[in-house]
C-alpha cells in the first residue's frame, strides 16, 4: 500500500498542497488531473522522494519516508521507484539498451540472469527490440518514450511515477503509450501514478484525482 496522510506543501506564502490524503493499492492505476499550477507535479515529486512536504506522512509498503536518511532515500528511489517524465531524459551518448540498463549499472553489481530475463521481457512487451543498438537521436519520440518506460521498469519498481508521459507525443503515440500502461497494470500488476492533462487517457484508471486549489476535488 502507498499511503499519503495530510500532505501539505507551500512555496513561500503560496499554499500548493493542502492536507492531501490518498491510498494506492498494488496494481492500481491512478491518474492525477487538474489545471496548470494546481500542484500535480509537486505531489508526484513528493511521492517520488524528490521533494519533502512541509507536513504529513507517506508510507510505501510499510516504509515511512520520514525514517529514511538521505542515503537511504537514494537507494529507495533507485530500488522501489520508477520515473517517466515528459522529456524522457535519455542519455544521448548511450545506446537505447545502455539507457535501459543504466539503473542496473548504478547498483554496481554485474547483471544477473534474472536481470537479463526481465530486460528481454520488457523490450518484447514494449516492442523496442529492433532499436536497442541505436542512439536516442536515431529513433522517434514515441520510441524514445518507450525506452524511458523500459528504463523505469528495469528495477521492478513498486511504484511507477509518470509526469505527463504523453505530453510531447502525438495522439497516436500517446494512446499507444497509455495502452502499454494499461497492459503493465493488467499483466504485471504494476502500480502506476500518472499526471496527465489528457482526460481521454484515464478510462482504465482505478482512481482519477482532480487537484484544484491544493485539494482533491
Ligand atoms: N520551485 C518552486 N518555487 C516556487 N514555486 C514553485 C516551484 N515549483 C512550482 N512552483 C509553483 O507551484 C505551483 C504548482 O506547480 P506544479 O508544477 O506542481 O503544478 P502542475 O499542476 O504540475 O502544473 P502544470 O500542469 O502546468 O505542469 C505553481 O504555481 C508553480 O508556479
Amino acid at each position: 500500500m502507498l499511503e499519503l496522510k495530510n500532505i501539505s506543501k507551500s512555496y513561500g506564502t503560496q499554499l500548493i498542497l493542502d492536507n492531501i490524503s490518498l491510498q494506492v493499492k498494488e496494481a492500481e492505476m491512478v491518474s492525477i488531473l487538474g489545471p496548470s499550477g494546481s500542484g500535480k507535479s509537486t505531489l508526484l515529486q513528493i511521492i517520488g522522494l524528490l521533494m519533502k512536504p512541509d507536513s504529513g506522512q507517506i508510507h510505501l509498503e510499510g516504509v515511512s519516508y520520514q525514517d529514511l536518511t538521505e542515503k537511504d532515500q537514494a537507494t529507495f528511489r533507485n530500488q522501489q521507484l520508477g520515473f517517466v517524465f515528459q522529456f524522457h531524459n535519455l542519455l544521448g551518448e548511450f545506446t537505447c539498451e545502455e539507457n535501459i540498463k543504466f539503473p542496473l549499472f548504478i547498483k554496481g553489481s554485474a547483471l544477473s540472469a534474472s536481470d537479463e530475463e526481465l530486460f528481454t521481457k520488457i523490450i518484447e512487451t514494449l516492442g523496442i527490440k529492433d532499436i536497442l543498438k541505436k542512439l536516442p537521436s536515431q529513433i522517434s519520440g514515441g520510441e524514445q518514450q518507450r525506452v524511458a518506460v523500459a528504463r523505469a521498469l528495469i528495477n521492478r519498481p513498486t511504484l511507477l511515477l509518470a509526469d505527463e508521459p504523453t505530453g510531447n507525443l502525438d495522439n497516436k503515440n500517446a494512446e499507444t503509450l497509455y495502452a502499454l500502461f494499461v497492459e503493465l497494470k493488467a499483466v504485471w500488476q504494476q502500480r502506476i501514478i500518472m499526471v496527465t492533462h489528457n482526460d481521454k487517457l484515464t478510462s482504465h484508471s482505478d482512481q482519477v484525482i482532480y487537484l484544484n486549489s491544493g485539494r482533491i476535488e
